[in-house]
Formats: structure tokens, C-alpha cells, sequence
């Protein structure tokens, strides 16, 4: 993994807003493409990924539910996005900074098969490279 740099510590600070001395959580979100299956279903995705930090919900189930709901985060990964992008940004300053004695966890939450074990093994095989 290497040592965290003061650049690093510092984009990580920007990245947590205020700074990492006071946000103690960072919430981000990765949106993974649909599957063959789902694709090859003609089935759509609720979820969309607006900008760096916003996502849409659009419930297509509920009748009537024109109106799409967003929600903002710290940082937010497209389906497109690699996972070398999501360690990079999202992963790789939490890492050392453990390194660098600051106590850190990372872990995923989402429903079932929305793409946990994908994204944790492939940041762990990220930072052993
Ligand atoms: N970003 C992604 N790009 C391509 N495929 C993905 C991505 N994320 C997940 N997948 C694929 O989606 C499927 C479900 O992912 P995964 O097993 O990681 O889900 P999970 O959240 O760990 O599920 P569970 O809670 O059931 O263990 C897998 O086949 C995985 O390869």
C-alpha cells in the first residue's frame, strides 16, 4: 500500500468537507450495471447517478410515482465507474491512513447482490498491487 502523502491527507481532508478531524463518517455510494440477465429481462435501473454526489430514485413500481426522489452523499460511483476508481478516491486514503495510526474501518452495506463482495475484494486486490 505504501505511505499516505501529505497531498493524499489533504484531498482526503477535502474530500470529507470540513475536514477529517471533524467528519468522522464518509458515506459513499457505488451503483453497480445491470447484470446480462437483468439487461437481457429488459429490466431498468431505479437508481441514477446524476453527479459526483447525487443519485435519482425513480420508483418505477409505485403507480404514480412521477416524481424521482435525490439523494446526496459524499461521493457517489456510476456503474460505470472502475474499482480502481473506487479504491483510488474512496478507499486508498482510509487505508493508510490506518498507517499513519488513525483508526479506520471501511465496510459495505446494501441488499443482496447490489455488488458488497465485488467492491471489497476488488479494493483489497487494489491496494496489493
Ligand atoms: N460494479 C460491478 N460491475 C460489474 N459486476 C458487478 C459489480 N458489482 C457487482 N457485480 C456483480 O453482481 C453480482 C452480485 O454482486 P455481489 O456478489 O458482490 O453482491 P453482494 O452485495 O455481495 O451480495 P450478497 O449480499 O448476496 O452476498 C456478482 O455477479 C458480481 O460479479
Amino acid at each position: 500500500m505504501g505511505a499516505i502523502s501529505g497531498e493524499e491527507l489533504l484531498k482526503w481532508e477535502k474530500m470529507q468537507g470540513m475536514g477529517a478531524r471533524e467528519e468522522k463518517i464518509l458515506v459513499l455510494v457505488r451503483l453497480r450495471p445491470l447484470s446480462e440477465r437483468e439487461a437481457a429481462a429488459n429490466e431498468v435501473a431505479d437508481w441514477e447517478c446524476i453527479n459526483d454526489t447525487t443519485i435519482l430514485y425513480r420508483n418505477t413500481l409505485r403507480e404514480g410515482s412521477t416524481f424521482p426522489s435525490a439523494y446526496s452523499f459524499d461521493r457517489v460511483y456510476r456503474g460505470d465507474c472502475s474499482t480502481r476508481e473506487v479504491y483510488e478516491e474512496g478507499a486508498r486514503g482510509i487505508a493508510l491512513s490506518v498507517v499513519n495510526g488513525i483508526n479506520s474501518s471501511i465496510f459495505a452495506y446494501g441488499q443482496t447482490s447490489s455488488g458488497k463482495t465485488y467492491t471489497m475484494n476488488g479494493i483489497t486486490e487494489q491496494s496489493s498491487l
